[in-house]
């Protein structure tokens, strides 16, 4: 530390370790951190914006980007959990690149941009711009392959994707060849005709966004920067720019980042590390914390943090054989790693229940633990295993298995054919069960028709059949055209069953009525074509498969099993906010931390995924196991031969021996004592504790007092 140049900013609950006060107080115009999970980067990055606002900077010149929506709400916690006073949290920009490109790009846009957040409401316009390229390329083109079925649009809104977070759809082409084009980007050729049509189509031949899909607004704000950096100007003048998760970064948010960081009065940190890369399809890679920053900034400073806080050894090291990457951990703690076995999915729920009463039974709280599932399909099993030993448990909201598509359609059939949708309590349930029942009937509405729809069906749930008869007088008169023949067929098989479930005897077992239900509507058929990823598809297999599993377990009727289901979903409602044990994803897990993590289904159909790709799945794995902070539990299936590989990869026994000897000299190491005694004077006392000789903390807006001082004069102030 350096003496003439003290740390202002004192953070609670924790005493910074040199290498974060170096961080804290870095005065370099570029600071780049990539450092192992859980050593600190998010709770630095809080602490020096800490000692920002300390040193007076206004909380508006701050601005702190992440890459998820998750890891922004971390470092925006993490900030109060350092000490910020809310009311100046609150005023830092804490956001995530895709809000603060919205944001720059409202001035630009028009009134009727519309946003769709998923791959199903883009396959509309994917299909007009196969149209498109068609029209224009077709007979005319070698090598063109117009297919519209959704394995060919899953690759296409891949694809396009990739361009734009490459940034190599902006490139300079102008006096190139199509096909030398296409293969330059080292995409098919008929995706990057789809792509060009596609853009022009959203961007509307360049007057303006009419939609942005996931990571648009990126990609056009970068856009931007590189046609001239207009907006750029406009950019808020921010003095201290942060940056979490920095291994997320590709090059659309590079060039945001860029274009931030070049102007004269900004300064830069940012932390990452390699191993947690898990967007690679977005172009996230490691070449930007490993080169692409010093190219530019070749005076940067890079910054150590060497130790991982989360947890202790025996975890810190089980990961460093798992990633074959030196991992120390700074903690004195035995962080127990458990392992537990099963027979197939009911039995997995089953061990989960059994570890969580465990930490229940060792006297630790339900919300100190985590279940970090590979997939939401997952989480049925675990679900109903909870609710039976009642265990209460939270999702985040609409992403437990009964606000699922495809299971929200199936309610939305039981419910017309019950008709009881009125059942359903939930406004935002029965607004997302009307979209997947458009969805899964192939309907095509205007934006507007349908947002005035659900509006109306919301309210009044009685109409939700009816639905069905406003599309059939739309319909008339119209000539179908070749894409249409399918859809109408689902939809014509939806009004079929509809009409036959409205036969049916509620007293009926509800397994049965299910099953019919499915293959009347040819659910896995219709999810093949209309979920445009293939894998996404194969979710809803699973998902509805467990689905009728679990009727057929229930052994309930169909009335009872629709009114089981409604209250069940109540339930979960009712305790999201309180303490209860979380099932959340693993991807959604970055840069969080729980006492207990669970992890689930580790077995080799289901994690690391056959067809997804292996280091991005080791990297997942490696992101859900170093969430852990005091217990991580593996469950995996009895027949070795059925297990995850990656259970094999952490070398646990190896790796326990030297994480004994760990244990003992991070014990030895002497504790640091806290620099700061803080009061609990109010605003009337502070003329007499500034009497007795009491400092004022700015950034935390209270007193304190030095250590080695006499404290017996403060008494009345110190917190007992
Ligand atoms: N100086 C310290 N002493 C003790 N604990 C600390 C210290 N600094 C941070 N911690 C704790 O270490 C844990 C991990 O910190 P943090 O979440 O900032 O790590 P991270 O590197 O951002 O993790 P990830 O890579 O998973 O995003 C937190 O519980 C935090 O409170």
């Amino acid at each position: 530390m350096n003496d003439a140049n003290p740390p202002r900013f004192t953070p609670q609950g924790l005493i910074p370790t040199p290498e974060q006060t170096a961080i804290q107080l870095a005065r370099n115009k570029v600071v780049l951190v990539d450092a192992n999970a859980g050593a600190a980067k998010t709770t630095t990055l809080a602490i020096r914006i800490g000692e920002a606002l300390a040193r007076k900077l206004p909380p508006e010149q701050i601005l702190a980007l992440t890459f998820t929506p998750e890891a922004r709400d971390v470092l925006r916690q993490r900030l109060l959990d350092v000490g910020v006073p809310p009311a100046q949290a609150h005023r830092v920009a804490v956001l995530t690149f895709e809000d603060f490109a919205g944001q720059q790009l409202d001035r630009i846009d028009g009134d009727n941009l519309r946003q769709c957040a998923e791959a199903r409401q883009l396959k509309a316009y994917a299909l007009a711009a196969i149209d498109r390229a068609a029209e224009r390329h077709a007979g005319r083109m070698e090598g063109l392959d117009l297919q519209t079925h959704s394995i060919a649009l899953a690759q296409f809104l891949d694809v396009q994707l990739q361009l734009k977070a490459t940034m190599a759809l902006a490139a300079d082409v102008e006096y190139m060849g199509l096909e030398e084009i296409a293969e330059l980007m080292g995409v098919p050729l008929t995706d990057y005709l789809t792509t060009v049509e596609y853009e022009t189509l959203r961007l509307d031949g360049g007057a303006g966004a009419v939609f942005r899909g996931p990571f648009d607004a990126t990609y056009d704000l970068a856009s931007n920067l590189q046609a001239g950096a207009r907006l750029a100007e406009h950019f808020p003048d921010y003095r201290i720019v942060l940056c979490d998760e920095l291994h997320d970064l590709n090059e659309a948010a590079f060039q945001i980042l860029d274009a931030l960081i070049a102007k004269p009065h900004c300064y830069f940190v940012g932390a990452g590390d390699k191993d947690q890369v898990i967007h690679a399809k977005l172009g996230a890679s490691d070449e930007y914390l490993n080169r692409r920053f010093a190219q530019n900034y070749p005076n940067l400073v890079r910054y150590p943090l060497t130790a991982t806080y989360r947890h202790g050894p025996h975890l810190a090291y089980a990961m460093a054989e798992f990633k074959q990457k030196a991992v120390e951990s700074g903690l004195p703690l035995r962080t127990e790693i458990r392992q537990a076995h099963y027979d197939g999915s009911a039995a997995c729920a089953q061990q989960t229940v059994a570890a969580v009463q465990q930490w229940k039974a060792d006297g630790y709280p339900l919300d100190g633990c985590a279940i970090l599932i590979r997939d939401r399909h997952q989480s049925m099993a675990i679900e109903n295993a909870l609710i039976e030993a009642d265990i209460d448990y939270r999702t985040p909201a609409m992403a437990g298995y009964l606000q699922r598509d495809e299971i929200l359609f199936l309610r939305g059939l039981l419910a017309i054919g019950l008709k009881d949708f009125a059942a359903v309590k939930s406004e935002q349930v029965r607004g997302a069960v009307v979209d997947a029942m458009i969805a899964f009937s192939e309907m095509r509405f205007s934006t507007r028709r349908l947002d005035n729809l659900k509006a109306q069906i919301v309210k009044d749930p009685a109409l939700l059949g009816e639905l069905f008869l406003i599309e059939d007088e739309q319909r008339d008169g119209d000539e179908l055209n070749y894409r249409d023949v399918a859809s109408t067929a689902t939809k014509k098989a939806v009004i079929d069953t509809i009409a036959w479930l409205s036969s049916v005897d509620p007293a009926t077992p509800a397994a049965a009525v299910l099953t019919e239900v499915c293959e009347r509507v040819k659910l896995v058929a219709t999810a093949r074509r209309i979920f445009v990823r293939p894998y996404e598809a194969g979710v809803v297999n699973k998902s509805v498969a467990g689905l009728l599993e679990a009727a057929a377990a229930s052994g309930q009727t169909l009335a009872e099993f629709w009114a089981a289901m409604n209250a069940r979903e109540a339930f979960v409602r009712r305790k999201r906010e309180r303490k209860a044990v979380l099932i959340e994803c693993v991807a959604n897990a970055k840069g969080k931390e729980f006492d207990h993590v669970i992890l689930p289904f580790l077995q080799a159909d289901e994690f690391p995924h056959p067809t997804q790709s292996r280091a991005e799945e080791e990297n997942l794995f490696y992101v859900g196991a170093t969430r852990a902070r005091a217990r991580l539990t593996l469950l995996s299936p009895a027949d070795a031969a059925l297990r995850s590989a990656f259970i094999a990869q952490m070398r646990l026994p190896k790796s326990a021996a030297a994480a004994d000897a760990a244990i003992a000299r991070n014990q030895a190491k002497p504790a640091a004592a806290p620099s700061r005694q803080y009061l609990v004077a109010s605003y009337q006392e502070k003329d007499q504790v500034k009497a007795l000789g009491a400092q004022f903390d700015i950034a935390r807006r209270a007193w304190y007092v030095e250590a080695g001082r006499d404290l017996a004069p403060f008494a009345p102030w110190i917190k007992k």
